[in-house]
């Protein structure tokens, strides 16, 4: 049997991928919440999710299996036991402030069937939901002013950052936004736990107990031996320094990391955001991440003289350094919306260098992003374009909303 996860490049054909259909947590958002859970405006449900069904079957036509996380949350709770270890984990790191206890939320959640359970915990609880008869301490009359004794997760529907897949193993993140941090929760059950998984050796590059953050937008598989992470407004280097010293430690193939530093903002958020692999020499790049004379902190890390060393080097040319990674004379970085300030902003902001790669050459981006679309197809790239006006309201494209599992490699 074929190991379950494989990804050894950010551009192979794309076989099995991971994705999570915006549901009801989606319903849960209101204005005062927006900010704290990382949103910037409501997205309307029915629309947001036919546009990402229309996703999910864009991949399926070009032969691309698609799993859906929510049912293999569900699949994976395969025991009594096991349902309330995870109730019991998903409480103590969520619950939101104040008066409800434990016990009752608990014996509330419980009472739902897998499918159910997982949506609830995914949608949150809210206040109205708890009868009062149900109440005997006496902190639970109190009243605070959050409307949720279980915070919504709206951010699942990007499967990219709560884990990675690097070689045959993952990275399971500890994430560093509050609003999102139970999400490795998750993926950790499903590897775990769910039968696709257990049948073979998974190794688990960095855990969600790490205490140093870092999410999957950040890291990308440039090839079989190197892979690139940002080191961002989400990702520590802290995190990628204890990354290195695993992945060399316990495996051979991958050599080096790429840790390039970007600016620290909302808009930039991950290194996909500003940064995607779209052919063998080709990629996507907000000019605005170089400096004026294209420079940048780029730092290569490779095995050191001992255990817990990297041998470091620094490096101020992103085209230079992605060169010499990868053995080309010439590559090409695509600007995001031409180079044009106006355009690239603003496709920037609605993720226009957020593309997903589906083989090398071949891609999938948001149709909003005419102007980048344009100018990847001047450049020889197949374009394939999904429906996006109310995706992108989450702030993350067709990259983020994916996580691939297996990869052909290249
Ligand atoms: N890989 C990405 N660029 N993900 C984008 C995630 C967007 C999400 N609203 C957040 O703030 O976390």
């Amino acid at each position: 049997m074929e190991h379950p996860l494989h990804v050894a490049s950010e551009i192979g054909e794309l076989q099995t991928v991971l994705l999570k259909r915006p549901g009801q947590e989606l319903e849960n958002l209101t204005p005062d919440y927006l900010q704290p859970l990382l949103f910037d405006d409501i997205p309307y449900l029915p629309v947001i999710q036919k546009e990402h069904d229309y996703f999910a079957q864009t991949l399926r036509n070009r032969g691309i299996e698609v799993l859906y996380l929510e049912q293999l949350a569900a699949e994976a709770l395969v025991d009594e036991k096991l349902r309330e270890e995870f109730v019991d984990q998903m409480l103590e790191e969520g619950r939101a402030e104040g008066n409800v206890s434990h016990r009752i939320l608990k014996e509330y959640l419980l009472s739902f069937s897998n499918e159910d359970l997982i949506q609830k915990i995914m949608s949150g609880v809210r206040k109205n939901e708890i009868e009062t008869s149900k109440k005997v301490q006496f902190h639970e009359f109190m009243q605070d002013h959050s409307p949720f004794h279980l915070v919504p997760l709206p951010n699942l529907y990007f499967t990219r950052d709560p884990a990675a897949v690097i070689g045959d193993g993952l990275t399971i993140n500890k994430m560093r936004e509050t609003a999102r941090r139970r999400e490795s929760l998750f993926i950790e059950y499903v590897i775990k736990h769910h039968p696709i998984f257990t049948s073979h050796h998974v190794p688990i590059w960095l855990d969600r107990n790490y205490e140093f953050p870092i999410e999957g937008g950040d890291e990308l598989i440039l090839n079989e031996e190197t892979i690139a992470i940002g080191v961002s407004a989400r990702t520590s280097a802290k995190a990628i320094e204890r990354l290195a010293l695993n992945l060399f430690g316990r495996q051979k193939q991958f050599k080096r990391i790429l840790a390039i530093e970007i600016p620290k903002c909302r808009a930039f958020m991950h290194l996909d955001t500003v940064f995607t692999m779209v052919d063998y020499d080709k990629f996507t790049i907000h000019p605005a991440i170089q400096g004026p004379q294209g420079n940048m902190n780029i730092y290569v890390l490779e095995k050191g003289p001992d255990e817990e060393t990297l041998k470091i080097t620094h490096h101020t040319s992103l085209m230079e350094s992605l060169k010499e990674v990868l053995g080309l004379k010439d590559l090409v970085l695509i600007p995001c919306g031409g180079g044009d300030v106006i355009a690239s902003a603003r496709e920037q902001w609605n993720d226009g260098s957020n593309t997903l790669a589906i083989a090398p050459g071949v891609v999938v981006t948001y149709d909003r992003n005419y102007v980048s679309n344009a100018l990847l197809r001047e450049h020889g790239i197949e374009v394939i374009e999904i429906l996006s006006s109310e995706l992108s309201r989450g702030r993350g494209g067709p990259r983020c909303m994916s996580m691939p599992i297996v990869r052909k490699d290249i």
